[in-house]
């Protein structure tokens, strides 16, 4: 494809500044009630180009679902502009419907009382799917998602694995380009957790499928996305590679050395300062930015060493540190990767 301005082709979700306000009532004294606005989500951007798998995490009312029914077109913006696929969700929600596949890991899609083979019945019907292309995918997802045993069994009487087992089929029947996966492994065992996970990625390396994906579970967005956006109050706090949230949450990275023999704590490591000390054995925390090469150099001239590790913060630890910073406003704006702050 041409591309003269060297912008790239235009990506496939192009989300600038959307906004959400919600009017509530809210008691105020026995007898008055006073409006109140939520905004629930307050002047996001981004882009996602077509194949990218994208975890969008936040702590609970931070703005996730909000968005996810923005880019369905199930809610209208307040303000910003939005186009999935070149269309608008709010105005062209029927022709976008054909496009797109979503998942509410909170509540299913299909219908209660019919057996699965019935709802996806009903759902080639709705999309007006192509035989081949239905017959094909159906069979692709029975396999992949092991539902031969289930086709006939009515999805009130599915497992909660089963029935998202289910959903996620139902979503990808039609060939959606954009997969929303909204808590897609909430409430799931690990054996069922592993299965999804599975089955996403190979549908987004098969099939070069968009995943945005919404979980509280961090295994997921580790083991499936490498780019990950956190929201925060409604806010994008971060938005960038998966190992760029320990720059950007200034994370500590800790060295563990086990000396020769039990000696005082460790000085004098520029950057490096000693947290424990256990017999022969030292932890040493360092900012996760820097390289953990001169300090292993700057220990070995100085000290007996035996052996070493290193420590990694874990994700959870991090995005903590980012929900707390938002929540204090002690980092207003966005945070990328190189750790400088962008505006959202
Ligand atoms: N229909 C609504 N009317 C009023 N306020 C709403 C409505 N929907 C959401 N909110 C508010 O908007 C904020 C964001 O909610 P949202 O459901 O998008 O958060 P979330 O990040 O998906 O949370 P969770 O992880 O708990 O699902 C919350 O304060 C919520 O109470």
């Amino acid at each position: 494809m041409t591309d003269p301005a060297g912008t790239g082709p235009e990506p496939l979700i192009d989300v600038r500044g959307i906004e959400k306000v919600f009017t509530v009532r809210r008691k105020a004294g026995r007898l008055r009630r006073v409006r109140e606005e939520v905004r629930a989500v307050d002047g996001i951007t981004f882009q996602v180009p077509r194949g990218e798998m994208v975890g969008y995490i936040g702590p609970n009312g931070a703005g996730k679902s909000t968005t996810i029914k923005m880019l369905t077109g199930i809610l209208v913006p307040s303000g910003g502009r939005l186009r999935i696929a070149g269309l608008d969700p709010a105005r062209e929600r029927t022709r976008l419907a054909r496009r797109i596949g979503v998942v509410f890991g909170q509540r299913t899609t299909l219908w209660w009382d019919l057996p699965l083979a019935d709802s996806y019945e009903l759902v080639r019907r709705m999309y007006r799917i192509p035989d081949a292309v239905y017959r094909a995918n159906l069979a692709r997802c029975v396999e992949l998602l092991d539902l031969a045993p289930l086709l006939a069994v009515p999805v009130r009487q599915l497992s909660l694995g089963q029935r998202m087992r289910g959903d996620i089929a139902a979503a990808l029947l039609h060939d959606p380009e954009v997969l929303y996966l909204d808590e897609p492994t909430i409430g799931l065992d690990v054996v069922s957790k592993a299965k999804v996970r599975e089955f996403v990625r190979e549908v987004n390396a098969e099939r070069g499928t968009t995943v945005l994906l919404t979980t509280h579970d961090l295994t997921d967005i580790e083991q499936l996305c490498r780019r990950v956006m956190v929201i925060d109050h409604g806010r994008l706090v971060y938005d960038g590679a998966l190992d760029g949230l320990r720059a950007a949450a200034d994370g500590e990275r800790t060295l563990v050395v086990d000396l020769e023999r039990e000696l005082p704590p460790i000085e004098g490591v520029p950057g490096a300062r000693t947290v424990r000390v256990e017999g022969p054995r030292q932890w040493l925390v360092f900012p996760a930015a820097q390289s953990a090469a001169p300090l292993v150099t700057a220990v070995a001239e100085r000290y007996p060493l035996v052996d070493l590790s290193l420590r990694e913060p874990d994700v959870e630890s991090l995005i903590a540190e980012l929900y707390a910073r938002g929540a204090t406003g002690a980092e207003p704006g966005r945070r990328t990767p190189d750790g400088q702050g962008a505006p959202a």
